[in-house]
């Protein structure tokens, strides 16, 4: 994504003994007055300063932006102050559909990242201050977020091997207003932080000044209330944690589990076991769903994006999805009557054919079998003293769940001879001289 990431001005010093920190800097008011306090700070305490810009690409004057960060840089260069500036142009463009804002959010924290890193340094600064959090937290209430939306933003965040921090998070707007104005900074003035086609800025053109009028206290109030949403996030995580502990395990996640906990609790404890098995957020409807449907249920799946999530024997499990476009697979007639592998691509797995000296079926027997995808109504019997029952109950109990129910039922003169997982039926098993085979079907890994 990186056009150059190229030291614009020189510094002092050497270069493998010095303490470096990383500010990530737009060029507008509040990073370019946490540049000059960080760069001023470094001084003193005998540490570099590494300036941040990322280009994304996107505004006709982004090249203009890049150019007065540098030229500010240079300035106090030039005064003697231990920094330098390093950027990085986004290349690509949003696909269609997509947001432009997160297309560029993305972009942006992966380039600050590898800068950070490139640098030397594991500390990055941005410089969100109170105002932004506190409209972080009103845009997160208004989409209607939960705990972890309402954190906002955190002081100090590890992401691989950077510490992201902010450390005017608690710092008033005004206060910030005030260092530009006491230090005569110059700033971008960026146009798209007043188009009222992203949200927040809407919300700080137009109901910021109506709620600050209404409540002066406000951007105080919200702020505080993001830091309660993090204690409560934060004290989740630790419950989930040890909730996790007891009803989860290699197998999956216990169903007794939704019995035996608060709704709440459970909830939390279901979340945190999607997420971890799924990468993702589960959606709310599905975990009501989940709350509803799941306690008594006996065999179940719930679709999940490109996964399931599977209920059997009281117990949870993310599988990888049946591809949807899969065709059901027609019958088909075949010749078996040969030891060794049989792949069957369109069922999506391979039947092995090997001789055994007991309980199998005549070789030449297999020379002209079927291939049926399952109809319904099928019986088998598994064991030569029991009675045929129905498929789905003979699964049942070889504890076969739904999902690995696949692969041909094969068929020998119209009667059901062999179904994966459960073998031979034992009535067509082989009681002559010749040759006994046994039949064994392996799906594909997915
Ligand atoms: N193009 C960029 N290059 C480097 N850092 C950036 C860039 N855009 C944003 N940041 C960092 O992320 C923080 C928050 O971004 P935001 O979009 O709210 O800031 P801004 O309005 O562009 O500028 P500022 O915060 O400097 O007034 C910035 O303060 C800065 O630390």
């Amino acid at each position: 994504m990186a056009d150059s990431a190229t030291p614009r001005a020189a510094e002092s010093g050497s270069r493998s003994s010095r303490r470096v920190l990383a500010v990530a800097c737009s060029g507008g008011r509040d990073s370019t007055a946490l540049l000059h306090a960080t760069a001023c700070s470094a001084r003193s305490l005998g540490l570099h300063v590494v300036a941040l810009h990322i280009h994304h690409g996107l505004n006709p004057r982004a090249d203009a932006w890049l150019d007065h960060v540098s030229g500010q840089v240079s300035a106090w260069v030039d005064a003697g102050l231990p920094i330098e500036l390093r950027h990085e142009r986004l290349s690509g463009a949003p696909a269609a559909g997509d947001s432009i804002e997160a297309w560029a959010r993305a972009g942006r924290h992966a380039a600050l990242q590898r800068l950070t890193l490139a640098a030397g340094a594991d500390l990055l600064l941005l410089a969100h201050h109170r105002r932004d959090q506190a409209e972080t937290f009103l845009l997160q209430a208004l989409r209607g977020a939960g705990s972890a939306g309402l954190s906002a933003m955190p002081r100090a965040q590890w992401r691989d091997g950077v510490c992201w921090v902010r450390p005017w998070l608690d710092r008033p707007r005004e206060a910030v207003e005030a260092y530009v104005a006491e230090h005569r900074l110059t700033f971008i003035d960026d146009d798209s932080n007043t188009d009222p086609r992203y949200a927040r800025n809407q919300l700080r053109l137009r109901v910021w000044p109506a709620l600050c009028a209404q409540s002066p206290g406000a951007e105080a109030a919200l702020a505080r209330a993001a830091e309660w949403a993090q204690q409560a996030t934060e004290l989740q995580r630790e419950i989930a944690t040890e909730d996790l502990r007891r009803w989860s395990d290699a197998t999956g996640l216990s169903q007794a589990m939704l019995r035996s906990l608060s709704a709440a609790r459970a909830t939390n404890a279901l979340r945190a076991w999607l997420h971890r098995e799924t990468e993702r957020a589960a959606p709310a409807s599905l975990i009501r769903r989940l709350l509803v449907e799941a306690p008594e249920a006996v065999i179940a799946q719930w679709p999940l994006g490109d996964v399931t999530l599977h209920l059997y024997r009281g117990r949870f499990a993310v599988r990888p999805r049946a591809p949807e476009h899969a065709e059901p697979v027609a019958a088909q007639r075949v010749d078996l009557a040969r030891p060794g592998r049989h792949a069957m691509p369109d069922w999506r797995g391979t039947l092995d054919v090997e001789p055994v000296t007991s309980d199998g079926i005549g070789l030449s027997r297999l020379s002209n079998v079927e291939l049926r995808p399952r109809e319904g109504g099928e019986r088998f019997q598994a064991h030569g003293k029991g009675v045929p029952r129905s498929l789905k109950k003979c699964w049942q109990t070889a504890g076969i769940p739904a999902a690995q129910r696949e692969g041909p039922l094969i068929h020998v003169d119209g009667r059901l001879l062999f179904v994966p997982g459960l073998g031979l039926d034992a009535r067509l098993l082989h009681a002559d001289d010749e040759a006994q085979m046994a039949l064994r079907w392996t799906p594909d890994a997915c």
